[in-house]
């Protein structure tokens, strides 16, 4: 498909309200049509597709049977997306996705009222959910919520929590489970195969005998104690699932590609259900789109890709991926050592610890989408003697931060974690860029928190944490590829808390925590041809800081610039403390601190996609010039 799909239905309903008042014989037909664009423009943009495809019937029965945005929609994680933001008046920026100014791939307040939460990390609809129910009830509104989740994103403890409240609080809160049995990779863990049995093991109720049932439940002159009762023996004889001992009234499964299943489900749940309700809708990720449905990972995560063909461009890597690196470093060790063990919350491919588990499928453990969990499983399996590399990106691992603190740091158990996904991450913007990890770990007594320079410092440091068994140690890397550096047959063991240099000069010093090193080298070359001979050191660690290089640098040179894609508060931060309490301060000596702008915690503002955003050469140059207080039109040619 070259131009764009012919949507003459689509064409008429920009809006929800304009999709209300069409006949329901007409939403197949709106289906076919949204599907198509949606295809056409991820073919375009690149992005999240199989969760998007795997809910059109779902996202139009949602806007037609109920009066967004008034009544509120939620989606948790917000990849599937794309077909609600098609149909609530965006669709003609739709080929803006994940762009520089553009739409953004997940749910966002700023974006749309009728996207009434942001997301993109999982497993937080039912809560905010709730609050809005709650909220709602509060103000003797009749709106309804609607949280719909994925049977992914329902293995996080937090959807469990909200569950319990919901359940607890009898909350007018409509669930809607998409239950596709796809996570990123195949679901783990008992709870997917729970929703197997309840898939198959009830047969999909016929609308006509379920509308009896859910009318004897929900109608308004039913006595709800009496039902609840009767619910209940019921469950004792038949086995109510779990959702009904959670005080949610379990609808389903029933087939989420069929309005004919969706339709009158929703309108019932509408008109008569004043408490909680879980509608428990089975339906295909990828759905309507033959490539994605045969993909093992049904086009999760899509480049750009050609329609006809399914075929997507291919990104033709200068060097290997920091994950790549990593994953074989990691097999590399572990087959040096037996007691090295892998755990990934949900992410085998995207942390590349599917290559240890296809070498030590005993060793190796997907706990799914949680990461608290996965944290305090690694500490139990350090504190009996194993070495765990509990595999997370920085910005997941943000969910487990007290695990971090209470159950390894307080107590050290020496776990490991490499940080994929470190700093900038590009399209998927700042809910998931690699920000504050250096902040929150560089002040926990006792980590070793390590950055690499490149690829081959990150086969380095996978050896130096296999080998370091004093207490936790952390080492952070970069989404992408590497510079395509010499690499070493094995990682050697660092020096742990020793930085270097990699090259001296004499009056302006860059201190490089992480890659940044590269555009450090590069920024030297300019500011040695303007006269400002340039030291360059890497500094390897955050923690502990090796304090004799930062007074070398320190006492030889007028400036000391630090540069790190982080943000405030981490290594800049730990070097300036240290530079202030030890006087080194007093010598009139110029500080700058380059980090990660503001612009990537703060969700209103637009998304700077694929931007160092001053971190580069030309950033770090034109640094030096204004702390020297020399116009930048004295810069050498500080293009990137
Ligand atoms: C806290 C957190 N961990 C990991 C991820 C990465 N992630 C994004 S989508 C996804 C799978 C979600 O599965 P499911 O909820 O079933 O949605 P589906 O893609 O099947 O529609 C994962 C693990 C995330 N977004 N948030
Ligand atoms: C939606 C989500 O959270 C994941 O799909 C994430 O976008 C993966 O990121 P990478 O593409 O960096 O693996
Ligand atoms: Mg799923």
């Amino acid at each position: 498909m070259t131009q764009s799909p012919k949507t003459p239905l689509l064409d008429k309903v920009p809006y929800p309200a304009d999709l209300r008042k069409l006949d329901d014989r007409d939403l197949p037909q709106l289906a076919r049509e949204v599907r198509d664009e949606m295809i056409d423009a991820v073919s375009r943009t690149g992005g999240h597709l199989g969760a998007g495809l795997g809910v059109v019937e779902l996202t139009i029965a949602i806007h037609s049977v109920f009066n967004t945005p008034e009544d509120r929609l939620i989606f948790d994680v917000g990849h599937q997306c794309y077909p609600h933001k098609i149909l609530t008046g965006r669709r003609d920026r739709i080929r803006t996705l994940r762009q520089e100014g553009g739409l953004s791939g997940f749910t966002r307040r700023a974006e749309s009222e009728y996207d009434p939460f942001g997301a993109a990390h999982s497993s937080t609809s039912i809560s905010a959910g709730l609050g809005m129910a709650v909220a709602s009830d509060l103000d003797k509104t009749d709106r309804r919520v609607i949280a719909v989740i994925g049977d992914g994103a329902l293995s996080a403890g937090m959807a469990y929590e909200a569950l319990n409240n919901a359940g607890a609080l009898d909350a007018r809160l409509i669930v809607i489970l998409n239950d596709n049995d796809m996570s990123i990779a195949p679901p783990t863990g008992a709870m997917s195969a729970y929703l197997a049995r309840l898939a198959s093991g009830r047969t999909y109720m016929g609308f006509r005998d379920f509308g009896k049932k859910l009318t004897a439940y929900l109608g308004k002159n039913v006595d709800r104690a009496i039902t609840r009762a009767v619910e209940h023996a019921r469950g004792y004889v038949t086995g109510g699932t779990m959702f009904e001992e959670m005080g949610f009234y379990h609808i389903g499964p029933i087939d989420g590609h069929s309005f004919e299943h969706l339709l009158p489900v929703l309108r019932n749940v509408r008109d008569n259900a004043n408490g909680p309700v879980l509608i428990h809708v089975v339906t295909q990720k990828g759905k309507g789109y033959a490539p994605a449905e045969a993909a093992a990972d049904k086009y999760h995560g899509v480049n750009k890709f050609d329609v006809i063909t399914g075929a997507q461009a291919k990104v033709k890597p200068n060097a290997p991926s920091y994950t790549s690196v990593f994953a074989e470093a990691l097999v590399q060790e572990a087959e040096h050592d037996d007691k090295i063990v892998g755990i990934t919350a949900a992410m085998p491919n995207g942390t590349g610890l599917d290559k240890l588990a296809s070498v030590f499928p005993s060793r190796c453990f997907d706990v799914g989408i949680a990461e608290q969990h996965a944290v305090t499983f690694a500490a139990g399996l350090a504190a009996e003697g194993f070495k765990p590399f509990a595999a997370l990106y920085s910005t997941f691992l943000q969910r487990a931060y007290d695990q971090v603190v209470h159950d390894v740091a307080i107590q050290g158990l020496p776990v490991r974690f490499p940080i994929d996904r470190a700093g900038f991450v590009g399209a998927d913007g700042p809910t998931h860029a690699g920000s504050f990890d250096t902040t929150f770990l560089a002040t926990l007594p006792g980590f070793v928190v390590m950055a690499a320079a490149d690829e081959a410092e990150l086969k380095h440091m996978v050896r130096t944490a296999a080998a370091y068994d004093a207490g936790p140690i952390s080492f952070r890397y970069p989404r992408g590829e590497g510079v395509g550096i010499e690499m070493p047959v094995r990682g050697e063991i660092l020096q742990i808390g020793k930085g270097r240099v990699v090259k001296e000069g004499a009056k302006v010093a860059l201190l490089s925590f992480g890659t940044r090193l590269a555009d450090c080298l590069l920024a030297a070359e300019d500011l040695d041809a303007a006269g400002l001979s340039t030291t360059v050191a890497d500094a390897r660690f955050a923690k502990p800081l090796d304090h004799d290089l930062i007074r070398q640098l320190a006492r030889h040179h007028e400036i000391l610039i630090t540069v790190e894609e982080g943000a405030v508060g981490g290594f800049g931060s730990q070097v300036m403390q240290f530079l202030a309490m030890d006087g080194l301060l007093d010598n009139g000596l110029k500080i700058r601190s380059l980090v990660m702008p503001d612009i990537w915690v703060e969700q209103a503002k637009p998304e700077v996609m694929n931007a160092h955003a001053g971190l580069d050469r030309a950033g770090i140059v034109s640094t030096v010039f204004k702390a020297l207080g020399r116009p930048a039109a004295f810069g050498v040619g500080a293009a990137g």
